[in-house]
């Protein structure tokens, strides 16, 4: 008799499953390699920036009071001293009625307390000696960038758990961090499961199909941050299937399997699960598609059993183990952002399990549309290329319909949410 499986609802998975965190550990790397890493301490700043008194504009740096009673029909006449280019310091000390020609980046000289742009100076040169008059009065301070004034030393300029963007590689490039400690990235290992499956670069048979959620896994598993390690297909037999997953269970933090998880003939993971002596989480949850999505847990390593039906492998990964592998990551910011859109198209039916449609937002006239894509059947690949966030159609005896307003979830960012099953 065929096996009846209790479902739960997805925030009850969830919960479940995070109960088994990763480590997170730290390692140096160098700021090269750091794009998309995890910072593990807090940046702070190391000097003060500007580190000394900086030149905005390109132009003249002088006292400011030696302007006072400047008027346009009254200028004041200064002697240029030097020219001091960016990276260059003055050593000359300004006297009364001294200006240096200065250009942008610049050091200030000490006894200058302003800089006047070139557009509103009048130079001329007399007798070889090199002048500039203004016909206006400037204030101390006035075009001055003080040492310090965008940061002071020691501050925290970004903290731990942010990931390393091009903004936050030019914070640490400033403050001389040419080696950066990020989180290491969670081992995750793939197994595609199922005997109709053959390789990407192989002829197509009857019967059999490409196996294409190896692929799919594996760069969700890059988006989500962590190392993929993909162990190869497994046909469907027991033995060789339990064995080959003992064994790389040991490699890696997390071991995901694709296909086999339903009640089939060949379904085996329920009792590879059983011979590897694994808890089982859960085994069917009220979603769709991905109702089959179990998680187990063996010596407190997770194991993911993801369906084999693409669209459903797609968003069990999204919804449970993107999650896990970022909060390995150190962040606390995990599933993906919720936020509310527009629905284009019915939804009619009522369904009593929460649904994720595979969608992508649609900006039209300044709203936030979501816009599904493809057809929205669990076994689909095709709609998967578009897909950039879940629309979210809760169950219940209603449908959707056009212009109902719904929660999506985002899919492709950096940012994340550690509310978005909790906040309401
Ligand atoms: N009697 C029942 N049958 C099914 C149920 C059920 O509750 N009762 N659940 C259905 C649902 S929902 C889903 S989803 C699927 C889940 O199936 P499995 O996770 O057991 O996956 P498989 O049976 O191995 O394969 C399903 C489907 O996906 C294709 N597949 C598998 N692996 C890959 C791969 N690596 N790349 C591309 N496509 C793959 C496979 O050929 C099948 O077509 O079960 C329903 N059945
Ligand atoms: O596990 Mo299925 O995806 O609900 O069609
Ligand atoms: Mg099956």
């Amino acid at each position: 008799m065929v096996e009846r499986r209790t479902p739960i609802p997805i925030e009850e998975a969830i919960e479940r499953v995070m109960k088994y965190p990763l480590g997170g550990g730290v390692e140096a790397v160098s700021i090269e390699e750091s794009d998309g890493r995890v910072l593990a301490k807090p940046l702070l700043a190391t000097h003060p920036v500007p580190p000394f008194r900086k030149s905005p504009y390109d132009g003249f740096a002088f006292r400011a009071e030696d302007t006072k009673g400047a008027l346009e029909n009254h200028p004041v006449t200064f002697r240029i001293v030097e020219h001091v280019p960016a990276g260059h310091v003055s050593t000359y000390e300004l006297g009364r009625g001294e200006a240096v020609r200065i250009m942008t980046g610049a050091k200030i000289p000490d006894e200058a307390t302003c800089v006047a742009m070139f557009e509103v100076c009048q130079e001329y040169v007399q007798d070889e000696e090199e002048y500039v008059s203004i016909k206006r009065e400037m204030k101390a301070g006035q075009n001055v960038m003080e040492a310090g004034s965008e940061t002071e030393d020691g501050q925290v300029l970004v903290g731990a758990g942010k990931v390393i963007n091009p903004g936050v590689k030019a914070l640490l490039a400033t403050f001389g961090y040419s080696v950066v400690h990020v989180y290491k990235k969670p081992r995750i290992g793939v197994f595609a499961t199922g005997t109709e499956l053959i390789d990407v670069d192989a002829p197509l048979v009857d019967g059999k199909i490409r196996n294409s959620n190896a692929s799919m896994v594996v760069s969700q598993i890059k988006r989500a941050g962590g190392v993929p390690i993909y162990f190869g297909s497994l046909r469907d037999e027991l033995h060789q299937s339990y064995e080959s997953m003992k064994v790389a269970l040991e490699e890696v933090d997390v071991l995901i399997t694709t296909g086999g998880v339903s009640v089939g003939d060949f379904d085996l993971l329920p009792a590879i699960y059983e011979k590897l002596g694994a808890k089982v989480l859960f085994n069917k949850v009220a979603m769709r598609p991905g109702s089959v999505t179990t998680v187990a847990s063996v010596d407190g390593k997770l194991l993911f059993g993801l369906s084999g039906n693409p669209s459903a492998c797609y968003a069990g990964f999204e919804l449970f183990v993107r999650p896990i592998i970022r909060g390995g990551l150190g962040t606390s910011a995990i599933h993906p952002p919720k936020t509310l859109a527009t629905l284009k198209g019915d939804f009619g039916k009522a369904n009593p399990f929460t649904r994720f449609v595979r969608g992508k937002l649609v900006l039209q006239e300044g709203r936030v549309f979501a816009q599904p894509v493809g057809i929205d059947k669990s076994g689909v690949v095709t709609s998967l290329a578009e897909t950039t966030i879940l629309i979210k159609l809760h169950g219940g005896t209603r449908g959707h319909q056009e212009g109902d307003v719904v929660d999506v979830l985002l899919l492709e960012t950096d940012e994340g949410d550690p509310h978005t099953w909790t906040a309401h």
